[in-house]
């Protein structure tokens, strides 16, 4: 397979980038009425504008040429088919089983993946009702109050993300809590609120081989044996999700409380699986299911959809377009919605841990741009914070705006507000102003030519700023499982052009390697310090923290 920039259409984008790139939305926009009709579409209930993109007609074609070169329908259609695409780690990649709502088999390695995934939902759904009718309790017959839900990267993001953007949904009597980072603080603060009798802890470990979930979970099981739990007690109120039920069992984890997980899920995909578990306590196991819905109902566009009209497959040539021709790198969420505030921090780990990659699967280093980085914050705020930078920055930065078009709490003219401000924002990034339409704001102000000649610049703004308005109609359950498959598939279309891997993470191993080494010199100041003047001087500084 011939590296992105060696196909016949990147050489031809790259020709029409030259011919195009100075052109201005603002002139595209005036020079055709149709301009949004042309460049908007929808995917089950969500409408995408994508009409503030530099793009022209042939633009659009010729990227979507760009996506059939490097096969992105055929390797879409090897994805869902359980083709072992995850070549480094040899697995397939199959998150879409989990919400796989057709009634059709899903073959991995020739077995239907169906049964055991279907199994898995009845065992979270009879879970989840029995810690809500209270039919299953903690070890003084008390019904469980609150949820610990211990887990880090795609073993808490997914939950904690989801929990939070789905707040009007949650179920009373229940309050689920997260705790991740290997921080002392983070779970002596959690700890220091929880009832221990009505605590219920859920570990959730992929590899069951992370160490900031390993420490915080036997941090937690202390807690309980310090506060009146007996070991007896601990099979009643210790739950955990992993595919590696023999570590967990090891550990002393009741295998009756371990709900399963596979190798062909990889964590940034699997809040879809029994890692969602903390969703399902929460809000209920009915809009847990919604959530699924929602992402089938996307797999199903992005799989039937010609990619003329394919929205993950349009988000994901269009970021091409930004990256690899226009230089951007980076790429920023913007969530106009307070419960989505976390969001651009899930889209960070699905994105930058799936296509932050510089070689291929067939051993060669890339001389091109892959994964952007992505950040983000919720809008209004970032209006008052970065979004400075956007509007009149040196660096070329596309947007996503996302926004309900119905809020979950009308009051006032709150919502209008919100909506005003988002679509103002995306006209201003693509309009811009003029250095003439600036001048002539001074105008009879008593500036002097001079003075209006130093001052305007600064109050120029060049426009032709990308941007996407992505809207749904409310913020539900499944309206938030259609939005996260979208980026995920997104996600999927450019680590297909880029001829990368989008489903291993061997870029976070060697971090937690050298770190396994620092700890052991941290805690045995026997140990000789041989690494370089920096790290030695740091564990010093450390080793001597209470001299
Ligand atoms: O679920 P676990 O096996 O504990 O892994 C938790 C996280 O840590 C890994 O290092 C990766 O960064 C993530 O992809 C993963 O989700």
């Amino acid at each position: 397979m011939a590296l992105f920039t060696e196909l016949k259409s990147f050489q031809a984008l790259k020709a029409h980038f030259e011919e195009t790139k100075n052109l201005h939305m603002r002139d595209l926009f005036a020079q055709d009425a149709e301009r949004f009709a042309k460049f908007s579409t929808t995917a089950c209930g969500i409408e995408l504008d994508y009409s503030k993109n530099r793009i022209t007609e042939e633009t659009k074609a010729l990227l979507l040429d760009l996506a059939r070169e490097a096969k992105v329908e055929e390797k879409r259609d090897g994805m869902f088919a359980g083709a072992r695409i995850n070549t480094s780690e040899d697995r397939a990649v199959l998150h879409t089983a989990l919400r796989n709502k057709s009634g059709k088999p899903v073959l991995c390695d020739g077995v239907d993946v169906m049964p055991e995934v279907q199994a898995t939902l009845a065992k979270m759904k009879a879970f989840v009702n029995e810690v809500h009718n209270g039919t299953r309790t903690g070890y003084t017959g008390k019904k469980f109050t609150d949820v610990l839900a211990i887990g880090i990267g795609g073993s808490f993001l997914g939950p904690k993300i989801m929990t939070e953007a789905l707040k009007p949904y949650r179920v009373d009597g229940i309050k689920v809590h997260f705790v991740a980072n290997v921080d002392g603080s983070h779970i002596h603060d959690v700890l220091a609120t929880l009832p221990i009798e009505s605590t219920l802890v859920l570990m959730s470990s992929k590899s069951f081989g992370t160490q900031e979930t390993l420490k915080n979970t036997e941090t937690a099981k202390e807690w309980f044996l310090a506060n009146g739990g007996k070991f007896e007690d601990i099979a009643k109120h210790f739950m955990c999700v992993s595919s590696n039920i023999k570590a967990a069992t090891d550990f002393g984890m009741d295998a009756d409380n371990i709900f399963p997980m596979w190798d062909w899920v990889g964590g940034r995909y699997s809040l879809w699986s029994a890692i969602g578990l903390p969703i399902a306590l929460a809000l209920g196991f009915d809009n847990f299911e919604a959530l699924l819905d929602g992402a089938y109902e996307m797999d199903q566009h992005f799989l039937n959809t010609p990619l003329e009209d394919n929205v993950p497959a349009l988000l994901g040539v269009l970021g091409v377009w930004y990256i690899n021709f226009f230089g951007a790198q980076s790429h920023v969420l913007l969530p106009y919605d307070h419960y989505l505030r976390g969001f651009p921090a899930y889209v960070q780990q699905l994105d930058m841990e799936s296509n932050g990659k510089s070689a291929t699967p067939t051993g060669d280093y890339l001389d091109y741009s892959t994964g952007p980085v992505i950040w983000g914050g919720e809008g209004t705020n970032g209006q008052h914070a970065f979004h400075q930078l956007i509007h009149q920055g040196t660096v070329l930065i596309p947007a996503d705006f996302i926004m309900p078009i119905h809020s979950q709490h009308e009051m006032s003219n709150h919502h209008a507000m919100l909506a005003s401000n988002c679509f103002g924002q995306t006209q201003a990034l693509m309009q811009g102003k003029t250095v003439e339409q600036v001048k002539a704001e001074f105008a009879g102000k008593g500036l002097t030519d001079e003075e209006i000649e130093k001052v305007a610049p600064q109050k120029v703004f060049e426009g032709n700023k990308p941007t996407n308005t992505i809207l749904v109609d409310k913020l539900t359950p499944k309206a938030l499982g259609q939005i996260i498959a979208m980026y995920e598939h997104k996600v999927f279309v450019q680590g297909i052009i880029w001829g990368i891997n989008s489903f291993d993470q061997w870029g976070v191993e060697l971090g937690k390697v050298l770190g396994n080494d620092v700890l052991a010199k941290l805690e045995d100041s026997s140990i000789e310090l041989n690494g370089d003047s920096s790290t030695n001087a740091l564990i010093e500084r450390f080793r001597n923290r209470n001299a």
